[in-house]
């Protein structure tokens, strides 16, 4: 440590003290610059109540990036705000929609804002009423939440009054779109419609959301309004095409962040290998991100830093925190009251308790899973720690945009996971700290998705032949049509009597089915699984969090949609093993090149889960467990390419190394798509064959995990390249000798992670990336 270095630097070095340089377990270290703030001019439209409002609460001139986001909003252009953590991405949508509410120019104009919780709706009332507290220029807006809190008679009372809502895509959904009789006023009047953090609408609850839009502009547009789509996001690759993709309609984004920061020096952070303990066949198994956080977070807390701690889980949370105050016990008692837990399902007054004691430092150390990520006002500490990389890039900086006051230095730590996601990232900084190729996907067009949604947009208003082009439903209507649920008639497609589809859609629940996960001994619920997916992570045995309280399965009955526990902690996790096969049933698109073949397919695959590993929480094996439950179909969309077997030969792997060569790239893969797409290893499954029956060739196959697909093997397929190229790296980067969780292995592998060749997967991906052109 040099006298000259920022205060995150003497933190970082603090928390190093003792290390041996040599073992340093930091892989990557940088000092990212502050910024001054770039401000910008107030538009001539902006109303002088609006400009009054925001210099009563110290905000005396916007930043760049406001100002060019809401000039957008203001001229009718659909826009997405991109930019980092706290940088002021309200003041984007509240300029345009304060100062339309205020010129006189729309007397009857309404708001309509949406959130993907109900809590972040609630804290942005709380900031635009105290922005426009005691001026009447704004008494007629009547900002007024409608969610699933939201008691009957003030929704009466909000449908009446209230000129700027606060809801939720399921609440627009059910409550809006599920009686559009009452809304008729205020969709005929919407002039704005706000999707913030809208980074967050991905995967099948993204496909939902965006049909969800779609069917709020589509009748607000046949009640004679245009609205404008004024949306906010953290940081994230191709923004404008996420929103587009929500919206289906074109729109600009706006990605040059012009507020200030202070100093931040940035570590990345790679746990050692734990002596003598061994995981799945004999593989080294690294110290836990958790067990690694708890030690710097107290540490931290030692030098006095205020520190926030973001861990995966809840239950990691509250034994993050306990780690630490055990840490602190031995080490200067007095801290052990200062640092605390903190996890979804506490109630709202907690979280403002607990952001209170961490601001008036009562507080020195919270270890927190991802729910004090969004709509927080903690701003201003001094070290956030990330134990284990939070799946998308935008919540990377969401985290670690907690850190660091205006003007003053600080300092994030990620330590990363066993996982080679996690092991690629703290290799490859630059892919996780410069520009982000992760994109939120989503596929609207799904039909097991769009057809509900079109049954509910039918009896919202008729389906015009525009609409169904729009929708791009054709295939889809026919069918419905076919199956007597739509009606032809020449004016367009009208529901069949009788049908109240709005009810059957839950936003927030996959696809199909779902499966109650019941505490037997007292009957309370715990939560719900898809059907699809209930077999592997709800068998009889299968150890079940929920709310950090641990369950074990004992009974599984998927008829009646039940999985039935009782309250357990055992010493180990569990993770199901499963055959699977799989069926090309069609080739959307593909390409070639010399011996390899690349495309995007519809698929049926078929499992069966046969077992399930019991994994202590050291990460050592305690043994496998034998299950007979029966076989499943899931018809979905997968990336698959295929070689010739002369090429693998000619690059050194001979055929009797095919399979364990290509069952470890398609691990490698899998842990790796969620760098370009935002999903989740758990959304989406693998299978390799050294002869697949239905291409004659040795195939690998990646496929979304949800029916008809959730946009995840799409991305794979059109961003190949770039993903193939991570793989490989992740791959090649670690340093184990022949395979283990950080590269090759999976937690989730169907045959117990057998068998698995490091080298040869290294080959296989090298002869991709030689191919690809
Ligand atoms: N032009 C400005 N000048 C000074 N302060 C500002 C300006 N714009 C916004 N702020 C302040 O910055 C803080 C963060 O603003 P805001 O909550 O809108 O950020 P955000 O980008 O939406 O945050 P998040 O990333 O959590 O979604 C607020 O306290 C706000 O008052």
């Amino acid at each position: 440590m040099s006298p000259g270095d920022s205060f995150g630097e003497q933190l970082l070095h603090r928390s190093l003290a003792g290390v041996d340089p040599d073992l340093s377990p930091v892989t990557y270290k940088t000092v990212m610059r502050s910024q001054t703030a770039q401000f910008a001019e107030w538009p001539d439209w902006v109303t002088e109540p609006v400009r009054a409002a925001y210099g009563d609460i110290g905000v005396r001139r916007p930043w760049t990036h406001q100002v060019t986001a809401a000039q957008h909003a203001h001229e009718g252009t659909h826009v997405v705000v991109s930019t980092g953590t706290a940088s002021g991405k309200s003041m984007a949508y509240q300029l345009p929609i304060l100062s339309d509410m205020t010129s006189g120019a729309a007397p009857h104009g309404t708001a309509l804002y949406i959130a993907p919780t109900k809590a972040l709706g609630a804290d942005q009332i709380r900031a635009l009423t105290s922005l426009t507290a005691g001026r009447r220029e704004f008494a007629h807006m009547a900002p007024c939440a409608y969610d699933g809190d939201t008691e009957p008679d003030v929704r009466q009372w909000a449908r009446e009054h209230s000129r700027w809502i606060f809801t939720n895509p399921d609440m627009l959904h059910i409550g809006f779109l599920g009686s559009p009789g009452r809304w008729r006023h205020f969709f005929r009047n919407l002039r704005y419609l706000v999707i913030d953090e809208c980074h967050h609408y991905r995967g099948v609850f993204g496909s939902h959301t965006a049909l969800v839009v779609q069917r709020t502009l589509r009748l607000a547009r046949a009640a004679g309004a245009n609205p404008t789509v004024i949306a906010a996001s953290a940081t994230a690759g191709e923004p404008a095409r996420a929103l587009g993709r929500l919206i289906g309609d074109d729109c600009v984004a706006v990605t040059d962040d012009g507020s200030p920061h202070g100093e931040r020096t940035v570590a990345l952070w790679e746990p050692t290998f734990t002596p003598g303990v061994t995981g799945e066949h004999g593989a080294p198994v690294r110290r836990s991100a958790g067990a690694e956080a708890a030690r710097i977070m107290a540490d931290l807390v030692i030098e006095g830093a205020r520190t926030l701690c973001f861990v995966r889980s809840r239950r990691g949370a509250e034994i993050t925190a306990l780690s630490a105050r055990q840490i602190l016990a031995a080490a200067d008692p007095e801290l052990v009251g200062r640092v605390a837990a903190y996890r979804a399902g506490y109630l709202a007054d907690d979280r403002r308790d607990l952001e209170a004691a961490l601001s008036d430092g009562t507080l020195l150390g919270v270890a927190t899973t991802n729910a004090l990520e969004l709509g927080v006002d903690i701003a201003g500490l001094d070290a956030v720690v990330v134990a284990g990389y939070p799946g998308t890039v935008a919540s990377f900086w969401q985290q670690a945009g907690r850190a660091g006051r205006r003007g003053e230095g600080s300092l994030v730590v990620m330590v990363a996971r066993d996982d080679p996601l996690d092991t690629y990232l703290v290799h490859h900084p630059e892919a996780l700290l410069e520009r982000p190729v992760e994109v939120s996907v989503t596929d609207p067009t799904n039909p097991y998705v769009l057809g509900p949604h079109l049954l509910c947009a039918a009896t919202e208003l008729p389906l015009t032949e525009a609409d169904v082009a729009a929708f791009d439903a054709a295939d889809v209507v026919a069918d419905l049509t076919a199956r007597g649920l739509l009606r032809r008639r020449p004016a367009g497609w009208y529901p069949a009597a009788g049908l109240f589809p709005h009810g059957e859609i839950d936003i927030r629940g996959g696809i199909g089915g779902q499966v109650m996960i019941v505490d037997g001994t007292t009957s309370q619920l715990l939560g719900t699984v898809d059907t699809g997916r209930a077999m592997s992570t709800v068998h009889p045995g299968a150890v079940h969090l929920h709310q950090g309280r641990s369950f074990v399965v004992d009974e599984l009955d998927l008829t009646d949609g039940l999985a039935i526990t009782h309250p357990e902690d055992p010493e180990w996790s569990t993770s199901a093993r499963e055959t699977t096969a799989m069926d090309i049933t069609a080739t959307t698109r593909s390409w070639r090149s010399g011996p390899l073949t690349v495309a995007l397919v519809d698929v049926d695959v078929t499992h069966q889960v046969v077992g399930y590993m019991r994994t202590l929480h050291t990460g050592e094996v305690l043994d496998v467990i034998d299950l007979d439950m029966p076989p499943q179909t899931l018809s979905t969309r997968s990336v698959m390419y295929t070689l010739e077997p002369e090429a693998l030969e000619g690059v050194g792997v001979p055929v009797d190394r095919f399979p364990g060569a290509l069952h470890a790239a398609e691990h490698a893969a899998i842990g790796l798509l969620p760098l370009i797409a935002t999903c989740d290893r758990w959304d989406i499954g693998g299978l390799s064959t050294n002869i697949h029956a239905d291409t004659g060739l040795p195939t690998v196959f990646v496929y979304d995990g949800y029916p008809g697909g959730a946009g995840f093997a799409e991305r794979g397929f059109t961003a190949f390249a770039t993903w193939i190229r991570a793989t490989r790296d992740a791959v090649t980067d670690c340093r184990c000798e022949s395979g283990c969780p950080s590269c090759v292995q999976s937690p989730k592998c169907g045959n117990g992670n057998e068998p698995l060749d490091k080298a040869g997967a290294i080959a296989v991906l090298n002869l991709l990336l030689r191919e690809i052109p």
